[in-house]
């Protein structure tokens, strides 16, 4: 099976990785992963509890740093500071000020990302409206429900409309209403333009990606659409084609 796929077309090319190994000690979780993700598009990584999604989206955001290989994000080699302004990043638990109202995080956030003044407080409005917490806003992020500091993550992810979005399971926790809303929302945003990579491991939301990369034991094993892949491994269901692509139980 093929341990990479790289993407032919016109459509400029966003995130190049190339090669790329990662261990922690003696242990290699990524190994030899290239991928290349095109602008507008919305990938999602799919892989077992442990597989190595989270790692490889550290080395994107440029938080880590790949052993060999090259990320390159808009032409530029990762790890490169610049090029957070141009990221929307929401790592899998919740970095946020308990203390302060969902407002105040959102402005603290927002000043980093060189927002201010009437700007910074539409794009509070835009972004609390899409994960419906528009009501919470002056409420501390203490009295928070998990699923409501995740959808309040997902509102800073967006605060700045990053060209590129990197979420890791972001739905986790979140009612599945909401869940549809905010896909709908994320899918608007892919038609404007904005890059899209996320991790899940809810297969209804894999089969709305446009292109799914299958990751099993730090191995990229496939990368293509929902559709392709249901019919490379013969079945009917991204949750089988999955299961039969290699993607069963991980540690
Ligand atoms: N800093 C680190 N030091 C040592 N081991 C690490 C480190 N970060 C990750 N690992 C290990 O790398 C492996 C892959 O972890 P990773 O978080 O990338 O998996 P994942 O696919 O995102 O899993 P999940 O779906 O459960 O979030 C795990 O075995 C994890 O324990």
């Amino acid at each position: 099976m093929a341990t990479s796929v790289k993407v032919s077309g016109a459509s400029e090319t966003v995130l190049a990785i190339d090669s790329v190994t990662r261990a922690f000690g003696s242990r290699t979780i990524l190994n030899g992963i290239s991928l290349d993700v095109r602008k507008g598009e919305l990938l999602g990584l799919l892989g077992p509890s442990g597989s190595g999604k989270t790692t490889l989206i550290k080395l994107i955001t440029g938080i880590d740093r790949a052993d060999r290989g090259d990320i390159r994000l808009f032409g530029e080699r990762m790890p490169k500071l610049a090029m957070l302004n141009r990221i929307g990043y929401m790592a899998q638990s919740d970095a946020l000020y308990n203390e302060l109202s969902a407002k105040q995080n959102l402005q603290f956030f927002g000043k980093l990302y060189d927002l201010n003044g009437a700007r910074l407080e539409s794009r509070i409005q835009a972004a609390m409206s899409m994960v419906d917490l528009l009501n919470h806003l002056d409420k501390p992020v203490a009295a928070y429900s998990g699923g409501m500091k995740r959808r309040l993550s997902l509102a800073i992810a967006l605060l700045h409309e990053p060209e590129l979005l990197i979420l890791d399971e972001p739905t986790v926790g979140i009612d599945p209403v909401l869940r549809l809303a905010i896909w709908q929302e994320l899918l608007a945003m892919r038609d404007k333009g904005t890059t899209i990579i996320l991790t899940t491991h809810v297969m209804d939301e894999a089969d709305r990606c446009d292109r799914i990369g299958l990751i099993r034991e730090g191995r990229l094993t496939a990368v293509d659409t929902p559709e392709a892949l249901k019919r490379m491994s013969g079945k009917a269901t991204i949750e089988e084609a999955f299961i039969a692509l290699g993607g069963g139980a991980g540690q």
